[in-house]
């Protein structure tokens, strides 16, 4: 199975310091959309592993992220494409949960939706909790320059991270273009 999984703000979307906090915030990175298509035409299967502390923090609610990923879904579909499975930790950094990246429980529970090792699986991020979560279940490190990835750069990568301007870059690549 051709499966690849993303970060979701920064990589997809535009992040933001404040949180996306609402659907007039979540505004695709360009190619982003295109780039998940393109993949799910040619048979890849794109999830998603997001932090949404922000639900925690109540800056927006469970309908408002929901609605924001039904937004994902439908501009990947207008584009003849399919999304994956979405994992969402919604909790704070306080609470201790097993899914808040850089812990990996959010991969895990993508691997086991889908019946597949983790081994090898490329996750894509901006942040170093994704590169530090793929680290630790032996996913392939990807980095993104868009978001916080030219500062997460700055600060230095895990041994064997791939680095790619955005995440187009890495549908091209992966699609040997
Ligand atoms: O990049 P993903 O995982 O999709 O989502 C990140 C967001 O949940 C937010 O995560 C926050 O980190 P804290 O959760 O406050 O540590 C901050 O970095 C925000 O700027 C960012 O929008
Ligand atoms: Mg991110
Ligand atoms: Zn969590």
């Amino acid at each position: 199975m051709k499966l690849l999984i993303l970060d979701r703000d920064g990589v997809i979307n535009y992040d933001s310091d404040a949180y996306i906090k609402n659907l007039d915030e979540w505004i695709p990175l360009p190619g982003a959309i295109e780039a998940i298509a393109r993949l799910s035409q040619a048979g890849w299967t794109v999830a998603v592993a997001t932090n949404q502390s922000g639900v925690a923090r109540g800056y927006y609610d469970l309908p408002m992220l929901e609605a924001m990923h039904a937004r994902l879904r439908e501009l990947v579909a207008e584009q003849g494409g399919e999304l994956g499975l979405i994992v969402n930790c919604i909790h704070g950094p306080a609470e201790g949960c097993d899914c808040r990246k850089p812990k990996p429980g959010m991969l895990e529970q993508i691997a086991a939706h889908y019946g597949v090792a983790l081994k090898g699986i490329w996750f894509v991020g901006d942040s170093s909790g994704d590169l530090t979560a793929a680290q630790t279940v032996d996913c392939q490190p990807v980095l993104v320059k868009t978001g916080k990835g030219e500062r997460t750069l700055a600060k230095g990568l895990p041994a064997g991270t791939l680095v790619f301007d955005n995440l187009a870059a890495v549908a091209d690549q992966l699609l040997h273009l």
